[in-house]
């Protein structure tokens, strides 16, 4: 149903266009990357990527746990879509320009380029529900997230590769705190964490409430798109629970340490995962709407 060409004729600029605005964010502020990168898969995993995750109000996406104080990037969207609308008013839909964002993000801190089929429709409701209910937790079992991949047509070897997307970014202490000091209430720090890593981790979100939001980089090159991800992960030294739960399955396992040797394969699947994950739940043809505020509907 989508088609790379869609917007040929009727926004001959749209690529650069939005390649202008990410780039302009990311000079301001080289994480935005990574922040803009996350915004199109937590769009698609809820309700599919339909641009709900930008609408805002009461009981909205935004709102949802995963989202509140942890999405960023919203304002980069905004002149992105003002630009947009200046070039070519009411044409391309804010789910296509998150699909389209995320691929430039990648590209622009050195990782692959794919082609992006476009051509998705704006939904017209959020829901904070679904968006608590669908998004996977750092503290949930590889089985879990799995399942929630699945049931959007995606499968294990999407979970790995997609999980890649780690390589960008921070997170905060309190999405990876409890392995620290008391993990299940052991009373010691996770096992599967390399001590030296748990030292500098320990050092960067202290055992007390103020740390939680303190930010660490998921890996040692937190702005450039590489293959360290998966080094890591082979060191023990992943910085979620959910990431390094990864080398407890044979199969995720085996392809992790296949991204680790081989990073032109990483970069290759990763494209191909994320054309597949752009593709979960979307509205074509007469569905939906091309909101002319991201923010809110026409
Ligand atoms: C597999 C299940 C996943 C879980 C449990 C998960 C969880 C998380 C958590 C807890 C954070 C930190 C948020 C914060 O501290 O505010 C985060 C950040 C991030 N996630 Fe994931 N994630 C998953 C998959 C993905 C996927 C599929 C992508 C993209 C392809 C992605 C891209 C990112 C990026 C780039 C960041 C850093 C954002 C920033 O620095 O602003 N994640 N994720
Ligand atoms: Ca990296």
């Amino acid at each position: 149903q989508l088609d790379y060409r869609f917007y040929d004729d009727s926004c001959p600029n749209l690529t650069r266009i939005v390649r202008y605005g990410v780039w302009s964010a990311m000079s301001n502020d080289t994480r935005m990357a990574a922040s803009l990168l996350r915004l199109h898969f937590h769009d698609c995993f809820v309700n599919g990527c339909d641009g709900s995750l930008l609408l805002d109000g009461e009981n909205v996406e935004k709102n949802g746990l995963a989202n509140r104080n942890s999405a960023r990037g919203f304002e980069a969207i905004d002149n992105i879509k003002a630009n947009l609308e200046k070039a070519c008013p009411a044409t391309v839909s804010c789910a296509d320009i998150l699909a389209i964002v995320a691929r430039e993000a990648v590209y622009l801190t050195g990782g692959p380029f794919w082609n992006v089929p476009l051509g998705r429709r704006d939904g017209l409701t959020s829901s904070q529900n679904a968006a608590n209910q669908q998004l996977p937790s750092p503290f949930e079992s590889l089985e879990n997230i799995t399942a929630k991949f699945t049931s959007k047509g995606l499968d294990l070897k999407d979970v790995v590769v997609l999980s890649g997307g780690h390589t960008l970014g921070f997170a905060q202490c309190f999405t990876f705190k409890t392995r620290l000091f008391n993990f299940s209430g052991s009373g010691k720090p996770d096992p599967a964490l390399d001590t030296s890593f748990l030292q500098s981790l320990q050092n960067a979100c202290p055992d007390q409430a103020d740390s939680d939001t303190k930010l660490a980089p998921f890996d040692s090159t937190s702005s450039k798109f590489d293959n360290v991800y998966y080094n890591l992960l082979m060191n023990n030294a992943g910085l979620l629970q959910s990431d390094q739960a990864l080398m407890g399955d044979n199969t995720a396992a085996s392809l992790v340490s296949y991204y680790s040797k081989f990073p032109y394969m990483f970069s290759k699947d990763f494209g191909v995962s994320m054309v597949k994950m752009g593709g979960i739940g979307v509205l074509t043809r007469q569905d939906g709407e091309i909101r002319k505020n991201c923010r809110v509907n026409n």
